[in-house]
């Protein structure tokens, strides 16, 4: 007897959300997902992270005939404003300047939806980041690199970013994009065990 997998689906046009998924070893295939990412200011991180995840997923799992489809949505937060990515550099430096020599917390939303049933898990995590102090000239050179402007809050820590955090409290993925221990809970509870 053959036991059928269920298919796996990225929703994303992420390449690190892609890496992350990629080192687990798994195979499956990128979709990214077009959805309006536009929501009530008023929404907490937690519930506004949720709600995208779960909207890139639901998008992409309705193009889909099977398959677990994989969405993700990460935001900085700072002073109870939520950061998302940069418009030019100008607003990356102004990011940078509020983040630079204190702690700030990182939402990602995690959705996982079975494109045949409907069914869907979804949920968040969420790391307090510390970053250095930092001069203009410091932050003025880093966003020159180009590396701050596809970033929520305008810095990787995977990259050259990584160089400005000295200590974070909780999951280094959910940091990067996707929360792994997350996604392992979520795919098993839906059929598809990773261990
Ligand atoms: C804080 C931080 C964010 N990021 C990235 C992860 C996300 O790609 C991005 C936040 O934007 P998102 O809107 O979450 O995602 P995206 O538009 O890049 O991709 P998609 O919606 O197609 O999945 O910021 C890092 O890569 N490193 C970091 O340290």
């Amino acid at each position: 007897m053959t036991i059928k997998t269920k298919p796996l689906v990225l929703a994303s046009g992420s390449p690190r959300r892609r890496e992350l998924l990629a080192q687990l070893g798994l195979s499956f295939e990128v979709r990214p997902s077009d959805v309006d990412e536009s929501l009530d200011p008023e929404t907490a991180p937690a519930q506004a992270v949720e709600t995208l995840a779960l909207r890139k997923a639901r998008a992409v799992a309705a193009e889909c005939s099977e398959g677990l489809v994989i969405g993700s949505d990460t935001v900085v937060v700072i002073d109870g404003e939520i950061l998302g990515k940069p418009r030019d550099a100008k607003e990356a430096e102004a990011m940078l300047r509020r983040l630079a020599g204190r702690t700030h917390r990182v939402y990602t939303g995690l959705a996982v939806v079975d494109a045949e049933t409907g069914a869907c898990r979804v949920g968040h995590s969420v790391t307090a980041v510390r970053m250095s102090a930092l001069t203009d000239a410091e932050i003025r050179r880093y966003v020159a690199t180009g590396e701050p402007m596809d970033k929520a809050g305008a810095y990787a820590i995977q990259g050259i970013g990584a160089t400005l955090i000295p200590h974070i409290e909780g999951d280094y993925f959910t940091v990067v994009g996707l929360p792994l221990f997350l996604l392992r809970r979520f795919l098993g509870e839906m059929g598809v065990h990773i261990l």
